[in-house]
């Protein structure tokens, strides 16, 4: 495992969110964004011609108030929604998610510590605060997605989350790449959790470079230990070319 790469051909940048340019935090509208990152994110796409995007398990809309008023290329929900360079939406079909809330509210009305996020086409079940409950939460929702074949269940950091099957975050790196600025270039992908080593895959299936983000196995090429290590990376390819 290395640490951070030099970056020796043009590349495309794909940033996870939370946890990659983010510290988590207790709550996911808790997340302290650094006074330094919006403008560094506006010009990091500059420099690499415009092929920069994030790719997050959040809702697209959430993503664009915390960088206001940078409103970058993007995947939301784990690449169930997408916004290309052109700003056009791509959504993956559509999928009733009542069943799925029907099962998890009442236990997020019954423990304090559960948290339910709703998103367009995601469930999230929240559990940082009730680490106990792993087992229940993740059993109710297997159960639920016993009938559900059109949706898949992700672990994260305290969050179990129902999503569409057939998208993830390589998918949507994959789409991007095919697409004007991003096509042609090298993918780099930085996260930090789970749920990235399908972008990890992704980037290095076409020639590209993974950056895992703290502790744990991972896919990715190189690794380092906070997202203010990430950011002073990011920093550096401003300066070197
Ligand atoms: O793919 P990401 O951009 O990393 O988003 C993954 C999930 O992030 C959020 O939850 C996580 O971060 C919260 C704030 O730091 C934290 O409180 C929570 O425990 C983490 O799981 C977000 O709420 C989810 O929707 C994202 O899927």
């Amino acid at each position: 495992m290395q640490s951070l790469p030099r970056l020796t051909q043009p590349a495309a940048l794909f940033l996870d969110f939370d946890g990659t340019l983010v510290d988590l935090a207790d709550q996911p509208e808790l997340v302290h964004v650094p006074s330094e990152l919006v403008p560094l994110l506006t010009a990091l796409q500059a420099r690499f011609d415009g092929a920069l995007a994030v790719v997050s398990g959040r809702r697209i809309v959430d993503i664009d108030t915390f960088l206001a008023p940078l409103e970058l290329p993007a995947a939301g929900e784990h690449g169930a929604r997408r916004r290309d360079a052109a700003g056009t939406l791509f959504e993956a079909e559509p999928h009733d998610l009542q069943r799925v809330i029907d099962a998890v509210l009442p236990l997020a009305e019954k423990h304090p510590g559960l948290r339910l996020e709703r998103k367009e086409a995601a469930v999230a079940l929240h559990y940082r605060h009730a680490p106990s409950l792993e087992a229940l939460c993740r059993d109710t929702l297997v159960e639920v997605l016993r009938n559900e074949p059109a949706l898949t269940l992700l672990h994260g950091k305290f969050v179990f989350e129902a999503k569409p099957l057939g998208v993830s975050k390589g998918s949507a790196i994959e789409a991007f790449m095919r697409e004007a600025p991003f096509t042609g270039r090298q993918p780099v992908f930085a996260g930090d959790d789970v749920t990235d080593e399908a972008g990890f895959e992704a980037v290095r299936r076409l020639g590209g470079l993974g950056i895992k983000i703290g502790l744990g196995p991972t896919m990715a090429q190189h690794r380092c230990a906070s997202p203010a290590e990430l950011l002073s990376w990011m920093t550096s390819l401003l300066e070197a070319h």
